[in-house]
């Protein structure tokens, strides 16, 4: 199933990426978040493997033949009965209190063992061809844990470009127009007031609406906020000091003359607050270990701030490739900047790295 202008793409995409925030905000709140260590060290909670499985279900009911690259995988699930039991309790209780639009999402999962197939699913090895989905379940696992922002993605790609892409924030302010604050990413809430839907579709602009419960509210156009003076400018960049080279990032920004100190959030809610104006810079600098990003910590984000007037490359100055598989091989870092400044910024930043 597809649709030229992919307006059925997005609005899957919305509703089932709305459907997995109603499961991270209840995990959200509880003190115990079932986190376990995987292989690479890094944590999943059962926050990460429910709001998968609610997605994959979604897609599948929709799109039976796109393919499926997802984070997390069940196999911990399958070898520890009392934390799927405690998935299982989230995934089975989680509903959109819209009836239609559950509907349209094709309702709850049968059993435990199909949920676990079905977070299973996405497997796929991505790549250029074909329909395929990318979906981070929580981007910000860490700032998940850690009471900060943290973001449910979701991305269609069709022939390795990204034609849909739908980020759910639910701790960023509503307001499109709330400039951003350094302790943004510390102690946040989903109080009233927070919570956001950013979406872009390729060639028509870009989008927030509020996250809220019911049926989806009405889009606003977003767009980046032009820079007349660039030492003005507010940039972001991950919390964690091991995804990022952060001495990098502060010579950079030295050399573009900005003196406000950075905005350090976890997860794709730095895509989404540069698109709509909050911010004005993302910068992700590779660090020393030899880290291949992820295709499902981008594809939405490089999306949305491209239809709001921005420009996303690598430290190199390519675009970032989702073709590739799973991981963007051939791209070291993120530079995301206004469309118009996006040059100057790249000099600075090859300047900094070049003169290493
Ligand atoms: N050494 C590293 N360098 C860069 N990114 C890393 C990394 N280790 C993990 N990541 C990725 O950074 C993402 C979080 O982004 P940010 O640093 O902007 O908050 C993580 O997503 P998950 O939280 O979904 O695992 C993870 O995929
Ligand atoms: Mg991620
Ligand atoms: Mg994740
Ligand atoms: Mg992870």
């Amino acid at each position: 199933m597809s649709s030229p202008d992919y307006a059925q793409e997005l609005r899957i995409a919305l509703l089932a990426v709305q459907r997995a925030t109603l499961l991270t905000k209840t995990v959200f709140h509880n003190n115990a978040k079932g986190t376990l260590d995987k292989a690479d060290a890094s944590p999943v909670t059962i926050g990460d493997f429910g709001a998968q499985a609610l997605i994959i279900s979604a897609l599948q009911h929709n799109f039976p033949n796109d393919e499926i690259v997802a984070e997390e995988e069940a196999k911990d699930l399958r070898e520890n009965e009392r934390v799927r039991a405690t998935v299982w309790e989230l995934v089975k209780n989680t509903k959109l209190s819209d009836a239609a639009g559950e509907k349209e999402l094709g309702g709850a999962i049968q059993s435990p063992e199909a949920m676990l197939d079905i977070i299973d699913k996405g497997d796929s090895k991505g790549g250029r061809s074909g329909r395929i989905w990318a979906i981070d379940p929580i981007d910000g696992t860490k700032g998940f844990l850690r009471g900060g922002q943290y973001a449910v993605c979701l991305a269609l790609m069709v022939d390795g470009d990204v034609k849909v892409g739908v980020l759910g924030c639910p701790n960023l302010p509503v307001n499109d127009s709330e400039p951003l604050t350094e302790d943004i990413g510390a102690d946040a809430t989903d109080a009233e007031g927070k919570g956001v839907l950013f979406s872009a579709i390729l060639g028509q602009g870009a989008a927030s609406r509020p996250l809220q419960k019911g049926a989806l509210a009405d889009p606003s156009k977003i767009t980046m906020k032009p820079i007349t003076n660039i030492s003005d400018a507010t940039f972001c960049e991950s919390v964690e000091a091991g995804h990022s080279s952060q001495g990098d990032a502060a010579a950079i920004a030295k050399k573009l003359g900005i003196t406000k100190n950075s905005v350090r959030m976890d997860s794709q809610a730095k895509y989404g607050s540069i698109a709509r104006g909050a911010g004005d810079l993302y910068l992700r600098l590779p660090t020393s270990k030899s880290y291949v990003e992820k295709i499902w910590d981008h594809a939405a984000g490089d999306l949305i701030v491209r239809e709001a007037g921005g420009q996303v490359t690598d430290a190199e100055n390519k675009r970032l490739d989702f073709s590739q598989g799973r991981r963007l091989e051939v791209n070291k870092g993120v530079v995301a900047a206004p469309k118009d400044v996006h040059p100057h910024v790249i000099e600075a930043v090859m300047s900094v790295l070049g003169s290493k």
